[in-house]
């Protein structure tokens, strides 16, 4: 296990702190007037309350993503924006590996539209991205990054609505590795992606 550089109490914190800016970045988005104020009062008021008496997050999850020290010595603090509990832009998601194949589940709220009611394509595509590459991940020993990544929309991608993403890779050839998924909202395929990573050249 590796070191962790600040206390679990302070690591729930800020987890704390990431799900209000979440809140507050959806409630921006679907409130206005009394109705917003309301909520930012409720929040600020969690805050203080969480900042005040360390006891009142005493019921909370335990941290997921608390800070530790790598083994080069590194402050490591997970940043991605995908995945991260810490990382206020990243939505919550779930991440199952079987077998070859990685399933990262979801659901979007309205910092994530594009279209009324849909899943911006963008974002669509970091999802895909995001589990495309632990697909690749799990079967390399090296890095690699995305080279290539083409995306179909089939389908409306829907806000609000349990979203499944699914991965595997399909050949490996060397440094190219290649991977195909998609993400479906029920049974319907919304989304299809297929791509290629690369790890970088050995240095010589
Ligand atoms: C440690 C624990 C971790 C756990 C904790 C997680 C934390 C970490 C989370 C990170 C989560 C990231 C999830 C998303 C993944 C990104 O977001 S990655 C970021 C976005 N991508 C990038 O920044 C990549 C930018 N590009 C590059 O750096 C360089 O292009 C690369 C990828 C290193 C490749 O460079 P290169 O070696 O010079 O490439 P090149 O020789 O031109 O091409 C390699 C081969 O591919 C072929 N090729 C190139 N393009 C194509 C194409 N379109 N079709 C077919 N073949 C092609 C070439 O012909 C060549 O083939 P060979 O001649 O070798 O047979």
């Amino acid at each position: 296990m590796s070191d962790l550089v600040e206390s679990r109490a302070d690591s729930t914190l800020a987890e704390f702190t990431a799900d209000v800016c979440r809140r507050l970045a959806s409630g921006l988005l679907d409130r206005t007037g009394d109705d917003l104020r309301d909520l930012v009062a409720q929040e600020v008021d969690g805050l203080r309350a969480a900042l005040s008496d360390p006891s009142f997050l005493d019921t909370a999850d335990a941290p997921s993503d608390p800070p530790f020290v790598s083994p080069k010595g590194y402050t490591t603090i997970n940043t991605n924006p995908v995945t991260s509990r810490r990382n206020p832009l990243a939505p919550l998601v779930t991440i199952e590996h079987d077998g070859d194949v990685v399933e990262m589940t979801t659901t979007l709220s309205l910092p994530y539209q594009g279209p009324r009611g849909r899943v911006h394509g963008g974002y669509a595509a970091v999802l895909l991205d995001h589990v495309l590459w632990h697909a690749v991940r799990s079967r390399l020993d090296s890095v690699s990054f995305t080279r290539s990544l083409t995306i179909t929309y089939e389908q409306a991608l829907p806000i609000g609505t349990e979203l499944t993403m699914t991965g595997r890779v399909t050949e490996i050839d060397g440094r190219k590795t290649f991977a195909a998924g998609e993400i479906k909202a029920g049974d319907v395929v919304c989304v299809r992606g297929e791509g290629l990573w690369v790890s970088p050249r050995p240095r010589t």
